[in-house]
């Protein structure tokens, strides 16, 4: 009999093995625009990514994550709700099989066909990732949306190199700079939640952009062809819908900017 290696474990279940799944301060979120409250106190975020730190591409089985040297304050990002400067350690996607699904943050109901998270750390006040990612300001997250529309004229170097990491290996990237990924307005909402992956650790400053970005649908075909699956599994499980749906507000305010 066949006991298949690659299990997918459903968001559903993820509770069972890690109980803050059903936390207070969980992520995703449905962002309801005019619910949010305008704070003219956050002021602009700023990113400053312009030296070359980004290493490899890596598919880790259940995304694709551009890694980033993170051994000093090169590509950080301050400001907005951010009290310091946070290190860029990796940025990684979330999509679906088809359309419009594939984001995990939703605005008033509505999802996009993709998210891109830049994932940063306090090196401020802790020593290594692993330690922020269990602290409550320990990471910020910037969440951009994805829509499909005409080609992204920079997403190409990542879309491009996908054939070569299509089963869970990498392959070096030298001197990415997220910056061409951002759409023009860094209009953001903010709130305090959580990784959305296990383990679920409820220590992410999220700061999620109003405006998405725009790519072709042949770019965001070329993430469905990566695959959850090594290249000696004979299973070929194609990775998609690698998003966990939108979580309880459990009273928690989301900001704007501007
Ligand atoms: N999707 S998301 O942007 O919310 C997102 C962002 C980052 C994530 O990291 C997983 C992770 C790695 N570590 C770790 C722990 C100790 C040492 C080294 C790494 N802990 N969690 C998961 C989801
Ligand atoms: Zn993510």
């Amino acid at each position: 009999h066949f006991i298949p290696f690659c299990i997918i474990i459903s968001p559903s279940v993820w509770h069972k093995n890690y109980p803050v799944a059903q936390g207070n301060r969980q992520s995703p979120i449905d962002i309801v625009p005019h619910q949010a409250l305008h704070d003219p106190s956050l002021g602009p975020v700023v990113l400053n990514y312009d030296q070359c730190t980004s290493m490899n591409i890596t598919n880790n089985g259940h995304s694709v994550v551009v890694q980033f040297d993170d051994s000093d304050d090169r590509s950080v990002i301050q400001g907005g709700p951010l009290d310091n400067p946070y290190r860029l350690k990796q940025f990684h996607f979330h999509w679906g099989e088809k359309g419009c699904h594939g984001s995990e943050h939703t605005v008033a109901g509505n999802s996009y066909a993709s998210e891109l998270h830049l994932v940063h750390w306090n090196a401020v006040k802790y020593k290594t990732f692993g330690e922020a990612a269990t602290a409550p300001d320990g990471l910020a997250v910037l969440g951009i949306f994805l829509e499909t529309g005409d080609d992204h004229r920079w997403l190409h170097v990542i879309t491009d190199a996908l054939y070569m990491v299509k089963f869970k290996v990498s392959t070096t990237v030298n001197c990415f700079n997220p910056k061409c990924l951002l759409p023009s307005s860094l209009h953001y909402w903010t709130y305090l939640g959580s990784l959305t992956t296990p383990p679920l650790h409820e220590s992410v400053i999220w700061i999620v952009l109003r405006e998405p970005i725009i790519v072709s649908e042949k770019q965001l075909g070329k993430f469905r062809m990566l695959l959850f699956t090594g290249e000696e599994e004979d299973q070929r499980i194609r990775m998609e819908n690698n998003f966990r749906p939108p979580q309880p507000l459990k009273g928690r305010k989301v900001r704007s900017s501007i």
